[in-house]
């Protein structure tokens, strides 16, 4: 089984499109699992995996994705109360997400720190923390001590610079989870 678990939740595919490039880019690599939208997930699957890659965009204003915020299936608003019993110690986890900094400047990716707060309250080890420079924004819940708690993406105003950012991170979390460079 991989080690590595890559999960997400997206409303317009642009969160799942980065789950993709992240598994594309370590081809023919058994440790990291195929991307799994959370619509699909167990608890029981989270739980088999000793690292773990989650990504979310931020939906309404500064909400996960969910059926609350208009998705057409049950999201990470959905699935994280199945995972409040889930003991996250021992596990390294990576966040990455996505949201719109001209829009919504007030809310900048604020389900990126929901769900850092989420699996640090279980004991996570989190790694993959990126710098803030280079965006504008006037508030997000994922900003901590100067920093992003994980990868952000803006594909809304951004697009040119996803996979310069992606493959920065990837080296930034590789030697963590004992993937390759
Ligand atoms: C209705 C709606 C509400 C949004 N609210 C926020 C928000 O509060 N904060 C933010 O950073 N981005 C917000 N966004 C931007 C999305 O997070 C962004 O477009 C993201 O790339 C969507 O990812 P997905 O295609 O995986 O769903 C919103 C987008 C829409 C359509």
């Amino acid at each position: 089984m991989p080690r590595i678990g890559l999960f997400f939740g997206s409303n317009t595919g642009n969160t799942r499109k980065i789950a993709k490039m992240i598994k594309r880019r370590f081809p023919d690599n058994d440790d990291i699992a195929d991307p799994l939208n959370v619509n699909k997930a167990t608890p029981e699957l989270v739980a088999g995996y000793s690292h773990l890659i989650l990504g979310t965009p931020t939906l309404g204003e500064g909400a996960m994705p969910g059926l609350e915020a208009d998705c057409q299936n049950p999201s990470w608003a959905e699935f994280l109360p199945q995972l409040a019993e889930l003991d996250f110690t021992g596990k390294t986890v990576a966040l990455y997400g996505l949201g719109d900094q001209e829009k919504y400047g007030d809310n900048f990716c604020d389900a990126l720190g929901e769900l850092y707060d989420f699996v640090v309250a279980r004991g996570a080890r989190v790694v993959g923390a990126w710098p803030t420079d280079g965006y504008e924004f006037m508030a997000s819940k994922a900003e901590r001590e100067g920093e992003f708690v994980g990868l952000v993406q803006d594909l809304d105003n951004q697009k040119m610079l996803l996979e310069a950012r992606l493959e920065d991170w990837l080296k930034l979390i590789g030697p963590e989870f004992g993937l390759p460079l």
